[in-house]
Parts: structure tokens; sequence; C-alpha cells
């Protein structure tokens, strides 16, 4: 069986507080991005991982992929199986590529071995592996609080807009941009600007991450600046960093300057 993992970006992210935990409290809209993985199960005598594309730093062993296996294996009969992961989106991006695998790994186990999970319990076991990972159980546009992991309905259709992702071959680490951000509550909350039109997103929807991240890395903001200079409605970087996107109106020549990153280019 094959499924495609796909990404997320962040339209605002505020970060509010730090929790007694160590996590933070955020507001932000989580929307999906059709930039995937491509990740296969099939049963077999033993269970393996492999995986191809993408380089993946850290232990195979902990991939998310096989950590969503083995929680699950943790509660229930799962007969072993070969699983492969051929890794497409940009990691350390901000896109929750990892989250997304193990999301679409606990998916894919539910349905392949008739587990029966809802989509509620599927979301109790993703919160266990990431703080984004429950949002790729539905995988629709969301508006996140909390940890991220805690959702209320958005009436935001996008549909028709085109986005194109840049990833500047830059990996941030979510552990260490948190580290970096001074948490305040908004004097106006995320839910009401995204109620305006996108055109006055530009001026008012915002990712906090920007305001640590874009002084230490300056690409970040130039290809910022470059997306609105080629037409984005909106751009903005994506989560705790590096891929920026722009949202345009219809589809876009990627310019020389942004050819040289690693891009992606689709409709929402
Ligand atoms: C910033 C966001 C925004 O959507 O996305 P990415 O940029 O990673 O895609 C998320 O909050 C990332 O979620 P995720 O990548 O699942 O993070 P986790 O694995 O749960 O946590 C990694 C580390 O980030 C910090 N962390 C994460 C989430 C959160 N709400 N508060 C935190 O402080 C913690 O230091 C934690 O140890
Ligand atoms: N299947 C996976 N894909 C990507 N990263 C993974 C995976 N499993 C574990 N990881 C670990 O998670 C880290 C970052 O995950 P990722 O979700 O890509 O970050 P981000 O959401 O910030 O882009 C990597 O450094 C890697 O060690």
């Amino acid at each position: 069986m094959l499924t495609f993992p796909t990404c997320k970006i962040n339209i605002g992210l505020r970060i509010t507080e730090k929790r007694p935990d160590g996590f933070h409290n955020l507001q932000s809209c989580f929307y999906p991005v059709g930039w995937s993985d491509v990740l296969e199960l099939i049963p077999a005598s033993e269970f393996s991982f492999t995986d191809s594309g993408l380089a993946i730093p850290g232990d195979p062993t902990k991939n998310l992929c096989v950590r969503a296996y083995q929680l699950l294996k943790a509660d229930f009969e799962l007969p072993p199986v070969q699983m492969h992961l051929h890794k497409i989106v940009p990691i350390g991006a901000g896109l929750g590529g990892g989250s997304s695998d193990a999301a679409f790994a606990l998916k894919l186990l539910n349905e392949r071995f008739a587990l029966g999970l809802t989509v509620a319990q599927l979301q109790d076991y993703a919160r266990r592996l990431g703080s984004d990972c429950a949002f790729f159980i539905e995988n629709k546009p969301m508006y996140c609080v909390e940890k991220g992991d805690v959702f209320q309905e958005v009436s935001l259709d996008l549909s028709g807009y085109t986005i194109l992702l840049v990833y500047p071959n830059l990996a941030i680490s979510t552990a260490e941009a948190y580290a970096g951000v001074r948490p305040r509550l908004p004097e106006t909350p995320l839910s009401e600007q995204l109620q305006a039109p996108i055109e006055t997103w530009r001026d008012s929807v915002h990712n906090d991450f920007e305001d640590s991240l874009f002084p230490v890395y300056p690409v970040l903001a130039d290809i910022k600046h470059q997306l609105y200079d080629i037409g984005a409605v909106y751009a903005s970087m994506s989560g705790s960093g590096s891929t920026v996107y722009g949202i345009f109106q219809a589809p876009v020549t990627v310019s020389n300057h942004l050819g040289r990153y690693n891009v992606w280019q689709g409709k929402l």
C-alpha cells in the first residue's frame, strides 16, 4: 500500500506563552500543501524500515514512521511490515514533513490492518509523536492553538490560489527556533485577522519566528521580498523556518534568483 504524506504551511504564527511543560502555546492556521513524500507499507516476515531520496538526519530506528509503528504495536497485534519512505519534502523546513510521515503511517496501519481507530483516537496517538502531528490526521485547514495540537474549525478557502515554496537549502531546528522567541499575546487574535481579505494580510498576519530568525539568516527576508516582487499577494516564512512561501493569484515564472533554491509550485 502506498500513501503520499503532504506538508503544511503556517498562515500566521503567534507564540503566546511558555507553558509549564517547557513547550509554547501558539495561534496559527495550518494549511495543507501538496508537496509530498511517498510511504509504502508491505506485510513481511519481519519488520524493516528503509529510506531513499533526501538524507534524513538521525538514527533510522528512531524515524517517526518507525515510532508510529511501535506506538500502535504496543496496543495492537500488528503483523510485521516492510516500510519504505521516499523523502522529498525538505527537512528542518517548517513544513512538518516528519510529522506528516508519522501521521500518514498511523492512518495507513489503521486502514491496512483494520484497527478501527477513529479520527480522535488517531489524533491522540499522533499527539504522542509531535505537536504538529495530529493536524495531519484530518489534513484540512485548521486554526490551531495550545501546542498546535488543539483544533478549531476555520472557514478559510484558498483553493484556486497558487503557492510557491522556497527552501533555501538551510535547515533550522524547531527547538532552537523556539528558544529564540519572546512569547506574548497579540493585541488582535490571528483568527480575526484571517477573516479579512487576503490582500490585507501583508500588513497584519505575522509569523513571530521571523523576528528572531531574519536577523540571523538574511536570506530568508531576501526571499520574502523577492516573492512580493514577483507578485505574491501574501508571503511569509512557514513555521520555524526555513521555508518561505508566497501565495499568488495565478502560476508564476520562477526568477533565476529564486530558482537557485529548492522550490515547489502548486495549487492550494
Ligand atoms: C513550529 C511549528 C509550527 O507549526 O512547526 P515546524 O516549524 O516545526 O514545522 C510547530 O510548533 C513544531 O511542532 P513539532 O515540529 O511537531 O515540534 P515537536 O517535535 O513537538 O517539538 C520539538 C521542540 O520544539 C519546541 N516546541 C514545539 C512545539 C510547541 N508548541 N512548543 C515548543 O516549545 C520544544 O522545544 C520541543 O522540544
Ligand atoms: N520521517 C522523517 N522525516 C523527516 N525528519 C524526520 C523523520 N523522522 C524523524 N525525523 C527527524 O525530525 C527532524 C525534523 O523534522 P521535520 O518535520 O522535517 O522538521 P520541520 O517540521 O521543522 O521541517 C529531523 O532532523 C529528523 O532527525
